[in-house]
């Protein structure tokens, strides 16, 4: 049995994160500030080691194999000295490097605290052809297996985004990017969606690292700026990838589909038409975002901005958790508010520049959309000041209602 030499005790998910917090706030000041570029520097420096070899079958019965892809296999065993349950990740040792193994261990490790990552315990070994860590079971298994054609309730779907976000803001709070978010990569440790856990930091990096293409990946989840990216090509990691990754992941929980194919302007219709409602060169809805209200569709629109500098960072998601996401038949079913509700841009008092001019679009489309439906909304402001001014000359010098009590 082989245990690295860990960097603390290593325990148990919730409580550790909520431990780790409450150190914070009992430190001072300048402690914290060290103990910050301390574990800074511990994370972003990955240690180069020397993996004891062990034979797995006398130390593990191995229960079943939970997945298998091209690099890796995933088996639920038991610690036969301890008589534990885990899952092992195995790596294939001929197509990973040890540097790249223990890269991934390392992170896994490191950001296991949080209680939306899963917990990588101080485990790692070499048998056979395989580079092994091991992680906690989740009994439920992952997104892709749970989320159902038609997506989950908007409860579900809330939590979800909670969760996941949670998780993300804290792998970016530590400068580093997962870079690989999807369905496949959030773990079900409760049926009703209560507990959930992000894994796979096999392509993470450090923000701003020259990176390629994530290899085996679904292209229905690549940001646009890596849709286009030619093999071998390098461009520098950036956390905004995963935000837009994670906002394909909430549109699947969603409605049980992606949105397109591929975010590629000249390739595929379903981002072209996203594309031109994104900008505002139509006021259509696409089709297949037309179940979301105003505000879930504000969402949307600034998490998958064409652009990563103009992407929204992860913790937008969490600005929606107290509104409706999903239209209702019973809520939307006049024409008038169907077509509002396509075509206005609620705004938060938080977003200073655009709100403005995002007011006074939106002003000016609801007077169409109004002007449209008969309702004259255009005030002459001339005359309107004319009328006002004779009023207020018209009127007693003191207070201009009759205060007197009305009489039958
Ligand atoms: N701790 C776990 N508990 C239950 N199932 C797990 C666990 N870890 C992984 N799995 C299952 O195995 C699958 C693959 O795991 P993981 O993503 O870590 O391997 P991978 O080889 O890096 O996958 P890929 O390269 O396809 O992204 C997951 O999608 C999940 O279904």
């Amino acid at each position: 049995m082989s245990y690295m030499t860990p960097p603390g005790p290593l325990r148990s998910d919730a409580s550790k994160f909520k431990c780790r917090r409450k150190r914070h706030h009992l430190v001072s000041f300048k402690t914290t500030k060290r103990d910050k570029s301390r574990e800074s520097s511990i994370l972003h420096k990955i240690p180069e080691v020397i993996l004891e070899t062990v034979n797995l079958n006398e130390e593990y019965n191995v229960v079943k194999v939970l997945a298998e892809g091209y690099f890796a296999k995933i088996f639920l065993a038991d610690n036969r000295r301890t008589n534990t349950t885990v899952v092992l990740k195995a790596v294939h040792a001929e197509l990973t490097s040890l540097k790249d193994f223990y890269r991934e261990y390392h992170y896994s490790y490191h950001l296991s605290p949080h209680p939306n990552i899963l917990s990588t315990y101080s485990v790692a070994f070499k048998s056979d052809d395989f580079y092994i860590f091991a992680q906690e079971y989740a009994p439920y298994g992952d997104l892709a297996g749970t989320v159902k054609a038609g997506g989950l309730c908007e409860e579900f779907c809330k939590r979800i985004a909670f969760q996941l976000c949670s998780a993300l803001e804290f792998v970016h709070s530590k400068q580093l990017v997962h870079r690989d978010v999807k369905l496949e990569n959030v773990l079900v440790f409760a049926a009703d969606f209560s507990k959930l856990k992000l894994c796979d930091f096999g392509e993470t990096r450090k923000e701003g690292t020259q990176v390629g293409k994530v290899k085996c990946t679904w292209q229905p989840f690549l940001p646009p700026e890596q849709c286009d990216a030619v093999p071998n090509e390098k461009f520098p990691c950036r956390r905004y990838s995963d935000c837009w990754q994670a906002a394909i992941v909430l549109f699947v929980c969603a409605t049980g589909n992606t949105p397109w194919q591929i975010a590629l302007l000249t390739k595929n219709a379903d981002y072209q038409n996203f594309s031109k409602w994104q900008k505002r060169r139509t006021t259509k809805v696409p089709a297949q975002f037309k179940k979301f209200t105003p505000r879930l569709l504000r969402m949307f629109r600034r998490l998958l901005a064409h652009k990563p500098e103009d992407r929204a960072e992860i913790t937008e998601p969490f600005k929606y958790m107290k509104d409706a996401w999903f239209e209702t038949k019973s809520g939307q079913n006049t024409p008038i508010e169907r077509k509002m509700s396509e075509d206005i841009y609620i705004v938060d008092d938080d977003d200073d520049d655009d709100v403005r001019v995002e007011m006074d679009e939106s002003r000016n489309r609801m007077a169409k959309i109004l002007s449209s439906y008969g309702l004259e909304t255009t005030v002459d402001q001339k005359s309107m000041s004319k009328r006002l001014h004779e009023w207020v000359l018209n009127c007693d010098t003191d207070y201009p209602f009759d205060t007197k009590e009305e009489s039958d």
